[in-house]
């Protein structure tokens, strides 16, 4: 099974997101706000081509039920994007709009939005299917580190990804990857473990970006 596959490959990626300090901090609260602005910041712009390349996924399936969900997972994304990143986003004012799209972001993003619109859709829905799983995934481990999120700064976080509903939506996206790699052609079966794993480096890399505050090595001479 293609999911079952990408987990194991990604076994040693998955240990180094889960221990990787920005994830400890946010799991036991000690993340310092300036990090944590940054963070939002960087996916409140993800989140919108995300979301676009989720509407752009059903846009492009065959099945009407697997357009539905997309549909629905794009709606889901934006009104992520408005609760919890609008929230914090505002709380942290005008502090929030001096910050530069990092170069992180910005590659992500494009990458998930040339795969929206130039990818076979078996390739899209596997590019997409690490945003759901890998944020379950990491939702889940941080409220078991957590216990409870009462007080917790970054409780609306947690329980945003740990919460049942998004569970239910990573079981109906992994279930239709499966279902398009079975009867995919060799190379687009390649082409969706190649979209996969590059997701999931993305993954990785964005909460790193966020623990570095990553800025362009250009930003000396050109102001964002
Ligand atoms: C970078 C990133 N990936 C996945 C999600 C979950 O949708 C998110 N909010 N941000």
């Amino acid at each position: 099974m293609f999911c079952d596959d990408m987990w194991l490959r990604t076994a040693d990626l998955m240990t180094a997101i889960h221990d990787h300090p920005f994830n400890v901090a946010l799991g036991d609260g000690s993340l310092d706000a300036d990090r944590f602005a940054f963070y939002i910041v960087q996916d409140a712009r993800y989140l919108e081509a995300f979301s676009r390349a989720l509407a752009t996924a059903s846009a492009r399936a065959t099945d009407l039920e697997e357009a539905a969900f997309f549909a629905s997972s794009a709606h889901t994304a934006l009104a992520a994007e408005r609760l919890l990143h609008a929230g914090y986003v505002a709380e942290l004012g005008a502090e929030a709009t001096g910050i530069a799209t990092s170069p992180t972001c910005l590659a992500y993003a494009s990458y998930l939005q040339a795969t929206a619109l130039a990818a076979p859709y078996p390739v899209l829905v596997a590019a997409v299917l690490p945003c759901f799983w890998i944020y379950q995934d990491v939702g889940t481990t941080l409220l078991g580190r957590a216990g409870d999120l009462g007080g917790h700064p970054y409780g609306k976080w947690i329980s945003t990804y740990s919460d049942p509903e998004f569970a239910a939506s990573v079981t109906r996206a992994k279930a239709i990857a499966d279902r398009l790699a079975e009867g995919a052609a060799p190379d687009t079966r390649a082409a969706m473990e190649q979209a996969y794993l590059t997701a999931a480096a993305y993954e990785w890399m964005f909460w790193d970006s966020a623990w570095r505050r990553e800025s362009w090595p250009t930003a000396r001479w050109l102001a964002p």
